[in-house]
């Protein structure tokens, strides 16, 4: 069946990017230079297979109700996307956009609205499977990592890319028949890989949940013809081959796993990196990481933030983001204490540690790596990168989770209140849910606006993506935040203007 139409699909899949990867740059300097190009994943069925006995498996702290999560929340996401980076398909629409079936935003729709600045991951993953070695070596790839049957294999290879891609995403095919577990975190491209400059860093996830999405994006960077011009950049982290040798009850440890997730990664200025220690990157990783950005002069500065290994923390994307050149948000517990005399009393000396005095920052400088210097808070980190490396002549300004008020802080941070999206300098996209750091926002003087609200105003002309400044956009968010991550964590960023 896959073969009489074969002919057909690949020319229209390939002539598509063909005629665009001339003019297809892929650039990230910063966390806020105006956003032109990213990589998405629209919610897919794989995401209504969680069941509760599942969901902490899969990285899900509950089960979503999927059609409300695409119709209500992520497809108000694609549109805010589509009209800040691809403004042609959406503008005067957005009332009329999505029908019933929305395949306006489905990828393997006819009607699927293909950006080559808003893309989705699924769409490059189908397209690289119209390649008969491609699809051939892929396929043997997951089911030897999903450990199927030969059946299912042949199953596979009957399928047309279009379906396989999705296949291979959801796991289950059309008629529900699951063949394999689905991917409910791919939503979150951010931790498959980040731009470093105009190189890529592939990610090695730490959460055997996660191991799939790993595989299929390498595929995608090596193989899609718009990454061709890329492909002597993309970065892999080595294995540390000692741990090939070390018993199982000794390979988690942080100095000898490899495992490193995008969350934890962040371009934060030209030539300087960050890098978590986290619950899913490792101290082993991050070395090899600055390692080899150093190696190919990608950066000058690597800082290396170590924070507690807690669900709740996952990677250093949950805690703080960046808003505007001087201005952050972040969790307060991770931040200065700036209680000097209660560190010094009896209770505090005898007591645990609190959690940021487990925070730990170090900076190094290319050429001197063994001379980092210690950096003893995540704000003075923060103020340092605003003035320093973005010249940033304004106060800096931090806004805190939950408006700083207990225990909202810790609340407004589970379900993602430091992890925004800034589509350009001070204009960031969250959930809608964080009240209180809402109000924040609010008191630091941005416009708080939902992003059903925002759309109508640009619709009716009243604002741009061009004009606007300072202002929240707030993402519907019931749904979405079971899945914990949040809009930075939704979004790969490929092309940022520099700053
Ligand atoms: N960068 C991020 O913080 N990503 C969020 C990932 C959420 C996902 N459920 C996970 O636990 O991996």
């Amino acid at each position: 069946m896959y073969e009489q139409q074969q002919t057909t699909e690949r020319n229209s899949l390939n002539t598509l990017y063909l005629a665009d990867s001339a003019a297809f740059a892929v650039n990230v300097s910063s966390e806020i230079g105006r956003l032109r190009r990213l990589l998405i994943h629209s919610p897919d069925r794989g995401l209504g297979k969680v069941i509760p006995s599942k969901a902490q498996d899969w990285l899900f702290e509950d089960i979503v109700h999927l059609d409300m999560m695409r119709r209500d929340e992520y497809d108000y996401y694609v549109k805010l996307l589509l009209y800040f980076l691809e403004p042609d398909t959406v503008r005067g629409r957005v009332n009329s956009l999505g029908d019933n079936n929305r395949s306006f935003f489905k990828p393997d729709s006819p009607d699927y609205f293909r950006s080559t600045n808003v893309i989705d991951i699924q769409w490059l993953l189908s397209d690289i499977l119209t390649d008969d070695t491609i699809r051939t070596r892929l396929i043997a790839a997951i089911c030897g990592i999903e450990r199927t049957s030969f059946q299912t294999q042949q199953t596979l290879l009957e399928l047309d890319p279009v379906e396989l891609a999705k296949v291979m995403i959801s796991g289950s095919l059309t008629d529900r028949t699951m063949l394999f577990a689905p991917l409910p975190n791919f939503i979150f491209t951010r931790d498959i890989g980040i731009v470093i400059g105009d190189h890529v860093l592939l990610n090695k996830p730490a959460k055997s949940a996660r191991t799939r999405e790993a595989l299929l994006a390498q595929y995608i960077f090596f193989n899609h013809p718009l990454f061709a011009p890329y492909r002597d950049k993309i970065i892999e982290i080595p294995d540390n081959e000692h741990a090939f040798l070390l018993p199982d009850a000794d390979l988690n440890r942080d100095l000898t796993r490899s495992t490193l997730e995008g969350g934890d990664v962040m371009m934060i200025a030209p030539r300087h990196l960050l890098v978590g220690v986290s619950e899913r990157t490792t101290l082993y990783a991050a070395q090899q990481v600055m390692q080899l950005v150093f190696d190919r002069n990608l950066v000058d500065t690597v800082t290396i933030i170590k924070i507690p290994k807690k669900r709740d923390y996952m990677h250093i994307d949950t805690v703080f983001t960046q808003v505007s050149r001087n201005t952050w948000v972040l969790l307060r517990s991770l931040g200065r204490t700036g209680d000097e005399t209660r560190k010094r009393d009896v209770l505090h000396f005898f007591a645990a540690k609190d959690l940021s005095e487990e925070l730990k920052i170090l900076q190094f400088t290319k050429g001197q790596e063994q001379k980092p210097v210690e950096i003893e808070n995540l704000e003075d980190l923060l103020v340092s990168i605003s003035q320093k490396d973005l010249g940033a002549t304004e106060p800096i300004r931090f806004i805190y989770s939950g408006n700083d008020e207990f225990p909202f802080g810790a609340r407004e941070q589970w379900t993602d209140s430091c992890n925004l999206l800034a589509l350009k300098d001070g204009v960031v996209v969250g959930y809608d849910r964080n009240d209180k750091t809402a109000e924040a926002f609010r008191e630091a003087g941005f416009d708080v606006v939902g992003a059903a609200e925002l759309l109508q105003r640009f619709d009716r002309g009243e604002s741009s993506p061009d004009t606007i400044e300072k202002t929240f956009i707030m993402l519907p968010s019931a749904e979405l935040s079971r899945a914990r991550g949040g809009s930075h964590c939704m979004s790969l960023p490929l092309l940022r203007d520099a700053i």
